[in-house]
């Protein structure tokens, strides 16, 4: 069984982003709803809160040291050195090495049990790209790859439609939408979009609805791929030649699913009303209504890894880091989260 107190690990992100200055604000907390630690270069954490006058001291832990319950203004550090010297809003491609150390130290935490979840500040994939990680994407698809685990699903979630027990869509802003597709680019979508895959994801939304939102047969509302779905046939095939088999052989199993359906009528209140989860086809078709709906005030999941692994819902703000301008808000309800969803696993452990 795990810790009552769960270990949640922050990884800090792209150092010249503003996932340093989040991390540190996230310290100033005078409550965290476990034992936080940070990965990152103490020295560049020390340089950002100096640079932004925040008052945080930083206890950097040697391996197997305990984390220590969460003060207000003291961070606890597990260390990885930076490549090369970070300045606020300046990519270095030395330091991409040094992004991927990070989430590396922490994956290995949550897999030998020393983390109950993991909680990503932003990266910023084209500077690892420009490293030559040439398969990069983003973090979703690199905690795939290093857990061996065939897929995953993104899903955000504004913060109203977050904890175990709320239902999805009831008017306001409270949404979950999925992504079938995530990081490629447009010319490369449809091809991806296969039965296979989509019943992969399903499979997975329904369990970690199941498991981690607390809904016992979930209703996913599907989007179709092209204009109005389709039209029929005119407008493309995806829609009857994949979307639709695929979901027929679900709804065969139990599965409560709507559509495929156009997903300027999904997005409407009528569908979402029905809805537990959205699963839109391609990243630009399902992430700006979720935030227009909630930026700020949303988190990312990743569902089907072996642990809890939650995110912000923006980026590395390049044009705000070290300015003490970037608003802590996703951060924090990532967090509360991730540390929400270990309490659920260790119930069910
Ligand atoms: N979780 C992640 O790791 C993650 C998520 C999204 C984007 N990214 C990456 O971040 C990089 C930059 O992406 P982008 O410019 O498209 O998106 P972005 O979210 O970094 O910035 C978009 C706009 O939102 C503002 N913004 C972002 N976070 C904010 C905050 N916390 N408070 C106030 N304003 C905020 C920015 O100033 C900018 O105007 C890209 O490399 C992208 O791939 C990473
Ligand atoms: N697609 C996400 C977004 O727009 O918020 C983001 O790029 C983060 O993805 P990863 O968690 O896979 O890095």
């Amino acid at each position: 069984m795990a810790d009552a107190v769960p270990v949640l690990v922050v990884t800090t992100g792209e150092p010249a982003g503003i996932g340093p200055e989040l991390t540190l604000q996230l310290a100033l907390a005078e409550r965290l709803p476990g034992r936080v630690v940070a990965v990152g270069d103490p020295h560049l954490l020390e340089e950002r809160a100096e640079r932004l006058g925040l008052d945080v001291s930083l206890v950097v832990l040697e391996p197997g040291k305990p984390v220590p319950k969460a003060r207000s203004g003291v961070l606890p550090v597990w260390p990885v050195a930076l490549r090369a010297p970070s300045r606020p809003g300046e990519l270095a491609v030395a330091n991409a090495a040094y992004v991927l150390e990070t989430l590396d130290v922490a994956v290995e935490a949550c897999r030998t049990q020393q983390a109950a979840a993991m909680i990503t500040a932003p990266l910023h994939k084209g500077v690892i790209l420009d490293a030559g990680h040439a398969g990069f994407r983003g973090h979703t698809e690199y905690l795939r790859d290093a857990c061996g685990v065939d897929e995953v699903v993104m899903m955000l979630a504004t913060d109203s439609a977050l904890h175990a027990g709320q239902p999805g869509w009831r008017g306001g802003t409270a949404l979950r939408v999925a992504l079938a597709t995530t990081h490629l680019p447009l010319r490369e979508v449809a091809d991806a979009i296969t039965a296979p895959s989509l019943e992969r994801i399903l499979r997975i939304m329904q369990a970690d609805l199941r498991r981690w939102f607390g809904v016992a047969t979930p209703r996913i509302a599907v989007c179709g791929l092209n204009p109005h779905a389709g039209e029929g046939g005119h407008l493309g095939r995806e829609e009857i030649e994949v979307i639709e088999p695929c979901l027929e052989r679900l709804r065969g199993e139990g599965f409560l699913l709507d559509g495929p359906l156009p997903a300027d009528t999904l997005f409407t209140p009528r569908h979402l009303r029905e809805a537990d989860a959205v699963l839109a086809m391609y990243h630009d078709q399902g992430l700006p209504v979720l935030k227009y709906a909630g930026f700020g005030r949303a988190a990312n999941i990743t569902l089907g890894l072996p642990f809890v692994r939650t995110s912000v819902d923006h980026g590395t703000a390049l044009d705000l880091a070290g300015r003490g301008l970037a608003d802590p808000g996703s951060l924090r309800v990532a967090v509360a989260l991730a540390a929400e969803m270990a309490g659920r696993a260790s119930v069910a452990s």
